[in-house]
């Protein structure tokens, strides 16, 4: 019998090494069964965060480098025996029969594949001291400037060990309650099946995103604009705390979710589709939430493709279109109002630069420090801000990235 879901793991990888993203690639397993995608797309996951290190295990065993069929079932079989406590023969055989229905050149190459498997299979010591995955250069200098090796490798290791499930508690919650408020479960958890998702009693948001309205602090009936919504993790925290929200999104079907989760939670807000930079609210507002368009570069332990897909190219437009974004937010905010600025991303350009820059332009702006329980030791910057980083809680499994800072606009300012 085919194996559906190795067979659907070996496609994503391959869509992935032409530049698809994880999500982008889903379509290719659309004829498997629930149980089949998810695992295909859970293996496709293992094997994209340890690339290098299958690499650098399979080399020395390869007279010449394979086809890329053939290399990614290598890779795959090699992850899951060494990384995922896959029994050997189980993994051995099915990449052999996933290379000898590859048809003539597969069959060829059948022999080779099982052989360095075999080999693969006996070297586990030689695999535990590889190190995890280096970020690509273009993402890992800024990392490495700003924080040091050691905690570029830090959050290596983490990008490896992938994320746990993260709740964002309204009522009753599952999981292990975190000293900031959210709750925690095992990574691969199957979200739909736990109680109280349909009664809106929790949502899915990562411990660190979470952060962005906790130092916002929003109050019952104040007017806050979200103006980056969708998926709409952070539109729920304000309109949960009783605050009147309008949830913008430049995506009408990125919005479309944040409705869905807004009914799902029995939960209101305005929904407006359009961009940002032309919204103007009738009167100002109380406080704005920015969570702005960026990198995702926080995000690397649930989407592992990305170091792979991207360049960095386009991250000058980017950071234009984020200070643009933060002045405008900043003119539709009464005097005195407060404002989150919020991005999941790895790079100073993206956090630390843009405070210097917004404080810069906005004599009057001050920075309010970061005020919600739980907030470790580390975590608060020279400037106020919070950057959060996916090696911080190594204990308890780490968070994303984020770099998040509350700001208040001067009284005088009009
Ligand atoms: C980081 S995501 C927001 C995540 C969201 N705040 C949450 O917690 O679920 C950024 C969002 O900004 C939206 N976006 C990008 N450019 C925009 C613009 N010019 N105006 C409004 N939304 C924009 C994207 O469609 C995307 O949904």
């Amino acid at each position: 019998m085919r194996d559906q879901a190795r067979d659907g793991a070996l496609r994503l990888l391959a869509a992935v090494e032409d530049g698809a993203t994880l999500d982008e690639a889903a379509p290719l397993t659309e004829g498997l069964s629930p149980a089949d995608r998810a695992r295909a797309r859970r293996l496709a996951r293992e094997v994209l965060r340890r690339i290098d290190r299958a690499d650098a295990l399979l080399t020395p065993f390869l007279a010449r480098r394979p086809r890329p069929q053939i290399m990614r079932i290598l890779r795959l079989a090699t992850v899951e025996m060494l990384a995922l406590d896959e029994a050997p023969h189980g993994a051995v055989n099915a990449a052999v029969t996933l290379t000898r229905a590859l048809g003539g050149k597969g069959q060829a190459a059948s022999g080779m594949v099982n052989a360095v498997l075999r080999k693969v299979a006996a070297s586990d010591q030689v695999w535990a001291a590889l190190p995890p995955q280096r970020l690509p250069d273009w993402l890992r200098k800024p990392v490495s400037a700003a924080w040091g090796e050691a905690v570029t490798r830090a959050i290596e290791a983490a990008h490896e060990a992938g994320a746990p499930l993260d709740l964002t508690p309204r009522g009753e919650t599952p999981g292990e309650a975190l000293p900031t408020g959210s709750h925690r479960l095992p990574a691969g958890t199957q979200v739909s099946a736990l109680p109280g998702y349909a009664a809106g009693d929790w949502w899915v948001q990562d411990a660190a995103a979470a952060m962005a309205v906790r130092l916002l602090d929003p109050k019952p009936g104040e007017r806050i604009a979200d103006l980056c919504a969708a998926p709409g993790g952070k539109t729920l925290q304000l309109a949960a705390a009783g605050a009147e929200v309008t949830a913008l999104d430049i995506s009408p079907s990125r919005l479309g979710r944040v409705a869905e989760n807004l009914a799902r939670c029995g939960l209101a807000a305005e929904l407006v589709a359009g961009d940002a930079l032309d919204w103007r609210p009738p009167q100002p507002m109380d406080a704005v939430l920015l969570d702005a368009p960026c990198s995702a570069t926080g995000t690397i332990r649930r989407h592992p493709e990305l170091p792979l897909i991207r360049d960095g190219a386009g991250l000058a437009e980017l950071t234009e279109l984020q200070a643009h974004m933060i002045d405008h937010a900043l003119s539709i905010l009464k005097p005195g109002g407060r404002m989150v600025y919020a991005t999941c991303s790895l790079l100073p350009a993206e956090g630390e630069d843009q405070l210097t820059a917004a404080l810069a332009r906005h004599p009057g702006l001050t920075v309010l420090p970061p005020q919600a329980a739980g907030i470790g030791p580390d975590w608060t910057t020279a400037q106020g801000a919070l950057r959060l980083r996916p090696d911080m809680w190594p204990e308890r499994g780490g968070m994303d990235g984020f770099f998040i800072v509350c700001l208040r606009k001067s009284a005088e300012q009009t």
